[in-house]
């Protein structure tokens, strides 16, 4: 294992750490009512063999120890059931903030469905485990307490059950390696559940237009992988209820050896009925801490898959304080002077059997305030370009520049506050996030202009509805950058699902408009018949700028493919 990677019981500790005073109460509590028990029963014993009338200061014991017993109960069991709920609190927070501080590359290279699981079901199986751990520290607690009564009682049959004790330990051992590895196969196939449940809600259009990928996804790949969840838990459940029915029937054999052997072993009546008192009432505490012992053994194989994700997540980017002011939040947002690459590179890191794509090395240096177009096929690089430019995408080689000062590690996340930007697979957020103002004022003329006013209205911050069709919805995604008033807006084909007319619009009036505001406008696109609105035109193929086009729309071709060298 990664010796990066936490074990659960070290999380446990870090996380428990801060209410370790509650944790002890609650735990001395669980043990004060382990030892009321045991002194419960030995009251019952003594009573049971006491000569004539039971004396009312056994009764008043006897009602004095149930009222610890049960208070010592209750007050543990809330104790740690509030320290546990506790701890899940703080490890969902802990992953959250990882996740959000990841850089974007370790984000994508993790794949959704594989966090979703982790975020969800892994977390869910360590919250069930904390669920039951105040049933296992108040069993253990009894346990104990017991136990130290039995010593007292006879140490001689005392051994009897400490090597029934040791055997149930071995065969709890075994079933926990066993069942462990199901466990783990289980989770396996939850990751493709997971992956065959984005693939029913995303991809529902496509599976009810071909039988045969429904049939593929439902009936084999999903239904597959839920049928192996079950038979691996199934598998491992057989294997702690077969440990559980060995321990039962070792219990019973040792209740059954201690009456045999009373004589032999030359031990009073009282001691004999007492430990058969004491164990009876034990079975339902250790039966309980068995139960909970399986959801430990998969809490423990989800806490792997937690330790890796945290592994995996470990190294924040910096400059994510949430503390800090966004820089374009104070007031009318400055222009720049200019963004540049300077012999910048990234590749992919290579799929199986496949080139891994390298985009650059690339020196382009973009003007402020000025109209860029990057264009060129399906898969030279653009969007990846663009990652580079918003400092989404660290380079691995050569460096971005802001008014000629390099974008530092620390200042990426500074730098990216002056950007505003609409992706390709952009997200809408049904919020709005402006600055400073009203909201709700500020949208309200930006809907009009977009033709969205009668479908659309801002509510408390957020927009009325978002279910709309595919053009309305990228329109809201635009009132967003309108709102932020930040220097550099960056549209990654924009303009795509727009109909003609607001193509046009976006071309003609809107791009314009956003320049005429001295905005620097970076600008992917393959709407040729718009070329010429750019000031600039930057044309890449596998990777590498081959062309760089000055003011497109005033000749029709006055760039010439370049070298590399000629491009900066
Ligand atoms: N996350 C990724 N992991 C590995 N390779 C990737 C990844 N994203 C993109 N690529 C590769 O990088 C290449 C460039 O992708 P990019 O998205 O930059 O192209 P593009 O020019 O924007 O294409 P399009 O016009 O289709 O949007 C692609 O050929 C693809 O194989």
């Amino acid at each position: 294992m990664d010796p990066n990677q936490e074990t659960l019981a070290h999380t446990a500790l870090r996380l428990l750490a801060p209410f370790w005073p509650i944790g002890v109460f609650a735990t001395c509590m669980g043990a004060l009512s382990g030892l009321a028990t045991a002194w419960l029963l030995a009251t019952i014993n003594r009573a049971l063999y006491a000569d004539g009338d039971i004396a009312a200061a056994l009764m008043w014991t006897f009602a004095g120890l149930v009222t610890v017993t049960l208070a010592g109960e209750i007050v543990s069991d809330l104790g740690n059931s509030w320290i546990g709920q506790q701890i899940i609190a703080a490890l969902r927070k802990e992953l959250v903030a990882k996740v959000v501080a990841a850089p974007i590359e370790q984000i994508e290279r993790y794949r959704a469905h594989r966090l979703l699981s982790v975020l969800g079901q892994d977390v869910d199986a360590v919250s069930i485990f904390s669920y039951n751990f105040s049933s296992l520290a108040i069993a253990l607690a009894v346990t104990s307490g017991c136990v130290l009564y039995l010593v007292f009682l006879s140490p001689i049959i005392f051994l009897i059950v400490a090597v029934a004790i040791a055997a149930g330990v071995l065969v709890n051992f075994w079933a926990r390696k066993r069942g462990s590895a199901f466990y783990e196969e289980a989770r396996v196939a939850q990751d493709e559940v997971y992956r065959q449940y984005r693939a029913i809600t995303e991809g529902a259009k496509e599976l009810r237009l071909n039988r045969d990928r429904r049939r593929r996804v439902h009936g084999e790949q999903l239904t597959e992988a839920i049928d192996r969840i079950r038979d691996m838990k199934v598998r491992a459940f057989s294997i702690f209820m077969s440990a559980n029915a060995v321990d039962s029937a070792l219990f019973f054999v040792m209740i059954a050896m201690i009456i045999v052997w009373q004589g032999w072993l030359g031990v009073e009546r009282t001691a004999v009925s007492g430990f058969i008192l004491v164990l009876l009432y034990l079975k339902g505490p250790l039966d309980q801490a068995l139960a909970a012992y399986s959801h430990f053994v998969n809490a423990q194989v989800s806490f792997r898959r937690i330790a890796e994700l945290s592994a995996d997540f470990a190294d924040p980017e910096s400059g994510f304080a949430a503390a800090l002011p966004t820089p374009a939040a104070s007031g009318a947002s400055p222009g720049i002077g200019s963004i540049a690459l300077r012999g910048a590179r990234y590749a992919f890191p290579a799929g199986e059997g496949a080139e891994p794509f390298v985009l650059g090395p690339i020196d382009l240096t973009i003007r402020g305030g000025e109209l860029l177009f990057i264009v060129g096929e399906n898969g030279c690089g653009k969007t990846t370009l663009i990652k580079l430019l918003l400092a989404l995408y660290p380079p691995q080689e050569g460096e971005l520049l802001l008014d000629g000062a390099p974008i530092t590690a620390a200042g990426r996340d500074d730098y990216r506050q002056l950007i505003s930007a609409v992706f390709f697979d952009y997200f809408l957020f049904d919020d709005l996030v402006a600055p400073d103002g009203d909201v709700r004022e500020k949208a309200g003329p930006y809907l009009e202009a977009l033709e969205i006013a009668h479908k659309v209205t801002v509510e408390n911050g957020r927009f009325s509805t978002t279910d709309l069709s595919a053009g309305q919805r990228k329109r809201l995604a635009l009132i967003q950058v309108y709102l932020e008033q930040r220097p550099i807006v960056v549209f990654d084909e924009w303009a795509a699902e727009q109909d003609p007319t607001f193509r046009r619009v976006f071309y003609a009036e809107m791009l314009p408009a956003f320049k005429a505001q001295g905005k620097t406008l970076i600008v992917i696109s393959h709407d040729d018949r718009y070329f010429g609105s750019a000031d600039r035109l930057v044309r890449l193929d596998k990777g590498r700028i081959v062309e760089i086009v000055e003011a497109p729309g005033e000749a029709p071709r006055r760039g010439l493919p370049l070298q590399q060298e000629e491009v900066a």
